[in-house]
């Protein structure tokens, strides 16, 4: 019997099966021993089954010999323990403005619930995954971002504890891959004076894969991919088409940073980045070990 949130696959031959198995080899072949970094936003993670396909496709992925690190975000989640408290979030330009009790409640729900759900979640799928914030190993150095206003840039925007990525020593990431963990990393980061960041998850994704010259950055999110403004998929974005984008407003809010951070990893070497819908079930799979293409490519050029 297959599971409620399982494709049925009962009648497909076991022929079939088999072929569709060995179809997968040139992939596994391609990207064996390769790093793949997965942002897991908070907003495709919010029904477990999906939550369960994920963490099966990263043991999978580890299990044919691939290098998955996980970045998970958690802005859904994060929202939820602030209206508990009878706050509310405010973002700009795609960024929570965080002060001193929001970075709290940021800390403990980022590295306290939503990492440890995806540690055991990818756990009782059979791998070993050990949860990490950047203040582990000493991995990721902020400070405060600055926020220019972006359309008047002399005015500057006090966004609070939201870090901006200082250097990021990849170190701890590479002995746990060594050692065959799988890597579960929470956007928070540390300063100078010990201090703590908020740094959004799709920008320490995207520098992460920088650092670590992974082969491929895929971002996981509730929507298709980067729409045009009648909701088309656009399935490759050069640098150029997206400046336009965020100039005449199609590219907004929480886009924003994924845009930038994707662009950034696709210049710096990155040789394969995505924006993909983690809504579909197994969309990591289809992407990486078949042909088919899924969202949106980004290119360096
Ligand atoms: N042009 C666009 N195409 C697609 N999504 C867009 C666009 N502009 C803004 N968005 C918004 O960006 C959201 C994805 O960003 P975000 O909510 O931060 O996701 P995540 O939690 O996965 O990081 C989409 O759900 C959508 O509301
Ligand atoms: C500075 C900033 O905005 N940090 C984000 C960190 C979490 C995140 O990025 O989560 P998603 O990937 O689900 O959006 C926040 O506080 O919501």
């Amino acid at each position: 019997m297959t599971s409620p949130h399982t494709t049925d696959v009962s009648h497909i031959a076991p022929r079939e099966k088999a072929e569709i198995l060995s179809q997968a080899l040139p992939y596994i072949r391609r990207f064996h021993g390769k790093t793949i970094v997965i942002k897991y936003g908070g907003n495709a993670m919010t029904d477990p089954d999906l939550q369960q396909d994920f963490a099966e496709d990263v043991v999978l992925l580890k299990l044919v010999g691939l290098n998955p690190v996980v970045v998970h975000g958690g802005g859904p989640q994060i929202e939820g323990a602030l209206s508990r408290l009878g706050k509310k979030g405010q973002f700009i330009q795609g960024m929570r403005v965080t002060d001193e009790e929001t970075m709290e409640v940021v800390e403990w729900v980022l590295a306290g619930q939503v990492q440890q759900d995806i540690v055991g979640l990818i756990n009782a799928a059979g791998g070993k995954a050990v949860g990490l914030t950047g203040r582990d190993g000493g991995m990721i150095r902020a400070k405060k971002l600055k926020m220019l206003d972006k359309d008047d840039p002399a005015k500057e925007h006090d966004v609070g504890q939201v870090g901006d990525i200082v250097s990021i020593d990849p170190s701890v990431v590479k002995a746990l891959q060594d050692d065959q963990f799988i890597p579960v990393v929470s956007p928070i980061g540390f300063g100078e004076h010990n201090e703590s960041y908020n740094i959004n998850a799709d920008v320490v994704a995207a520098k992460l894969a920088t650092v670590l010259q992974a082969e491929k950055l895929l971002m996981l999110t509730n929507i298709r991919g980067v729409l045009d403004k009648n909701g088309e998929l656009l399935t490759e974005l050069t640098p150029r088409r997206i400046d336009e984008l965020v100039e005449d407003g199609t590219i907004s809010g929480g886009m924003i940073p994924k845009i930038a951070g994707a662009i950034d990893a696709a210049k710096s070497g990155v040789n394969a980045v995505h924006i993909i819908d983690g809504r579909v079930p197994h969309a990591m799979l289809l992407e990486v070990l078949t042909d088919q293409a899924y969202g949106t490519m980004i290119s360096s050029r």
